[in-house]
């Protein structure tokens, strides 16, 4: 059974050795819920912490390692320690003793220094947004082009807007589009029973310059959080200030072409919001990605290099149509090119076998299928699918 990838969670990424140079300015910082930023030391002053952790008490930070005490004051900074995770914890926090946390030793969870506590989606929506004003307020984006979809020349590549624009013309003259009026080059389909398909989708330069502002962003050293429950390295784009550029793509762009190739989500606004991340896979990190599905209707994957070999997507049927799970294939990466999957593909990455590997992902999601139950079976059958993920994701999935 595959596990079922969710957005949020609690998981812990430890770095390695080799990674020391890429990490070596930044330390991990934990909520008592278990939420993850990671921040360039400098940054770590007391009013940035308790903001991007909305502490209203006195916050100290605690080695989770070491289990030393720093307090955030002026000298924080000086004090931290590269590459370590600090439990961003509040005066009045139970911190156990060792003596006590040996009395209750029973599972994983005890091994935590602090009392845990359950996750508030507020907190969740909060922190986004602290994190997205400390970016606002102080990165200098490297090119700031990527930010908007004004030249959508510049980013998609021209069969890609061929297609999408043979798909509104169809619509606008009230005509419905078909598979088979797409350009001829576009779409190639690489399994109709699971509706598996790829196209050309991103312009090489466009990639090449993504990749590079995402490591500027990172040695900037503002906050960044996991892309989601399994992936351990990469950014999320929606939190870095794409997001408005990643809502006109999907509305414009990629939902009509899902409209035409999984009709199921066409209720309300198809396809309208997303979770978009990049993934990022080196030898000395994460190199693969075990067998999963994702919390989304549908899921775009584009490769944007660099330079890599291995890695590539393997698919094994839909999880809730047995009669697929023999299916097994093994998709090839290459650069600019798009793989659309449904979300409940059940898939994995393989193991790179040298160089770095960055692939976009777009979870697009139907907010009538997820929000908006019709009948109390429907409600209950979600219900149970949400459980069943949670029990399997690591740690918390959340998929708001
Ligand atoms: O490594 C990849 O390209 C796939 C990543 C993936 O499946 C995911 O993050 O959901
Ligand atoms: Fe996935």
């Amino acid at each position: 059974m595959p596990e079922a990838l969710g957005d949020t969670c609690a998981a812990t990424a430890t770095a390695t050795a080799e990674s020391v140079d890429r990490k070596a300015a930044r330390v991990t910082l934990r909520s008592m819920e278990g939420l993850d930023v990671s921040l360039g030391i400098h940054w770590v002053t007391r009013e940035r912490v308790e903001r991007l952790f909305v502490m209203q008490q006195h916050a100290t930070l605690l080695n989770t390692e070491t289990l030393e005490i720093v307090p955030l004051d002026e000298n924080a900074p000086a004090k931290l320690k590269a590459r370590q995770c600090y439990m961003v914890v509040a005066e009045a926090d139970t911190i156990l003793t060792d003596e006590e946390r040996n009395a209750s030793d029973n599972d994983e969870e005890d091994s935590k220094p602090v009392e845990r506590r359950a996750i508030d989606p507020a907190k969740i929506n909060t922190m986004q947004i602290e994190k997205l004003a400390m970016i606002t307020e102080l990165y200098k984006p490297l090119h700031s082009e990527l930010y908007d979809l004004n030249d959508p020349a510049s980013m998609l590549e021209p069969v890609f807007l061929e297609a999408v624009e043979s798909i509104q013309a169809q619509t606008e003259s009230g005509v419905a589009a078909e598979i088979s009026s797409l350009p001829a080059s576009f779409l190639t389909c690489l399994s109709e029973a699971t509706r598996l398909y790829q196209f050309a989708m991103l312009r090489r330069e466009w990639c090449l310059k993504l990749v590079e502002e995402l490591q500027h962003f990172e040695k900037s050293g503002m906050p960044l959080a996991r892309p989601n429950s399994m992936n351990n390295y990469g950014t999320i784009l929606n939190d870095i200030g794409f997001l408005p550029m990643l809502n006109e793509l999907l509305a414009y762009h990629l939902n009509p072409l899902c409209k035409l190739l999984y009709p199921a989500w066409d209720e309300g606004g198809g396809l309208d919001h997303h979770h978009t991340f990049v993934v990022q896979y080196r030898m000395a990190e994460d190199r693969e990605l075990k067998f999963h599905f994702d919390d989304a209707e549908v899921t775009l994957n584009v490769c944007l290099g660099t330079e890599f070999t291995g890695g590539a997507l393997y698919f094994g049927g839909l999880f809730d149509a047995p009669e697929t799970h023999d299916e097994s294939l093994a998709v090839q990466h290459q650069l600019g090119r798009a793989t659309l999957h449904l979300g409940k593909h059940r898939h994995a990455a393989k193991p790179i076998t040298s160089g770095e590997r960055y692939n976009m992902i777009m979870w697009m999601r139907n907010f009538c299928k997820r929000y908006h139950t019709h009948s109390e079976a429907e409600r209950d059958e979600d219900q149970h699918h949400h459980g069943h993920s949670h029990e399997h994701g690591h740690g918390h999935g959340h998929s708001h």
